[in-house]
């Protein structure tokens, strides 16, 4: 793969840059960049990384080997309707997209088109997303390779039925934000029994980093690995007792639900605009 073109310089968009320039898998300056028109973000991304960006689509897309979409779902449409007409057939779509099926991605390009839709996370930028990643039947091997070392750049790799992509999203594509509402709960608690808001942030990290770990490799199960933690009469019976109150577990269950629900939705309104079978 020579030339990558990204539509859409947010977050996710940074993320996947940061990790594909620091793994090398392709140069900085084969990479390039484009967003509605905020020029200062686009300065910021090149600034950073090294690599190029343009606004000049008539020679970006025919000149991209491959094309990252990651630009919010609502807007998808008007931005392929601005550069499908300069779109090489081999050309491979990689899209991020929360929700948009690749029904409705070929629907808008009106061609043909090889197409991977991947669900990753931010923590891409530091080279932990976790992805979902699914392919239409025009992606030839070597492409499928390619997105396989690409997102492998970036995290751990797993690839799955299309229907499954609306699930990881509410997982682990939204993951990383529970995780951070929950260290801001915690450090919110930390500052209510007195610590100091930098020694409270500094061992909530050491706690997740160590907790992530023991899940990873220890052969015992969360449940398990929590009633270790658990003494009779202790401060975790004690503190676990108020979650059990607020039925937290139920609280996180429900969430995860509705993000996986409102992925549907998302896609469901663009089939509908397109007048797409479901
Ligand atoms: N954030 C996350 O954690 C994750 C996000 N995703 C998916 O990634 C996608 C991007 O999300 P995120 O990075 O958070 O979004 P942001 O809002 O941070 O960024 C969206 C980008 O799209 C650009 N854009 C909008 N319309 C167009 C257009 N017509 N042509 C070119 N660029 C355009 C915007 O440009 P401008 O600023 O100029 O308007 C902006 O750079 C979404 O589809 C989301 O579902 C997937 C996994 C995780
Ligand atoms: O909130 C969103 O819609 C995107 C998709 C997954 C994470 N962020």
């Amino acid at each position: 793969m020579n030339n990558l073109a990204i539509i859409g310089a947010g977050s996710m968009s940074e993320a996947l840059i940061s990790g594909i320039v620091s793994s090398k898998i392709i140069e900085p300056t084969a990479i390039t960049v484009t967003n509605r028109g905020n020029v200062k973000r686009l300065t910021e991304l090149q600034e950073r990384y090294g690599i190029h960006y343009s606004f000049n689509l008539e020679k970006i897309i025919p000149e991209a080997d491959v094309i990252i979409l990651a630009m919010k779902p609502k807007d998808v449409k008007e931005a392929i309707a601005q550069w499908k007409d300069y779109l090489s057939e081999k050309t491979l779509l990689i899209s991020v997209l929360a929700g948009v099926s690749m029904d409705s991605l070929q629907r808008l390009i009106g061609t043909e088109v090889p197409i991977a839709r991947a669900m990753p996370n931010t923590s891409a930028t530091v080279g932990k997303s976790a992805t979902g990643i699914s392919f239409n039947s025009f992606v030839v091997d070597e492409q499928k390779q390619f997105v396989h070392e690409m997102f492998e750049t970036v995290g751990f790799v797993t690839f799955v039925e299309e229907e499954q992509l609306d699930a990881i999203t509410g997982l682990s594509g939204s993951g990383p934000a529970y995780i951070y509402y929950l260290v801001e709960a915690m450090e919110k608690g930390g500052l209510t029994i007195g610590l100091d808001r930098d020694v409270a942030n500094a061992l909530i990290i050491q706690t997740l980093l160590g907790a992530a770990e023991m899940i990873a490799k220890s052969s015992k199960t969360p449940l398990e690995l929590r009633k270790n933690v658990t003494s009779p009469g202790g401060t975790t019976e004690a503190g676990i007792r108020i979650l059990e109150e607020f039925d937290v577990q139920k609280a996180f269950i429900t969430c995860i639900q509705e993000a996986t629900a409102q992925s549907k939705r998302m896609g469901k309104a663009l089939t509908d605009d397109l007048k797409l079978p479901k």
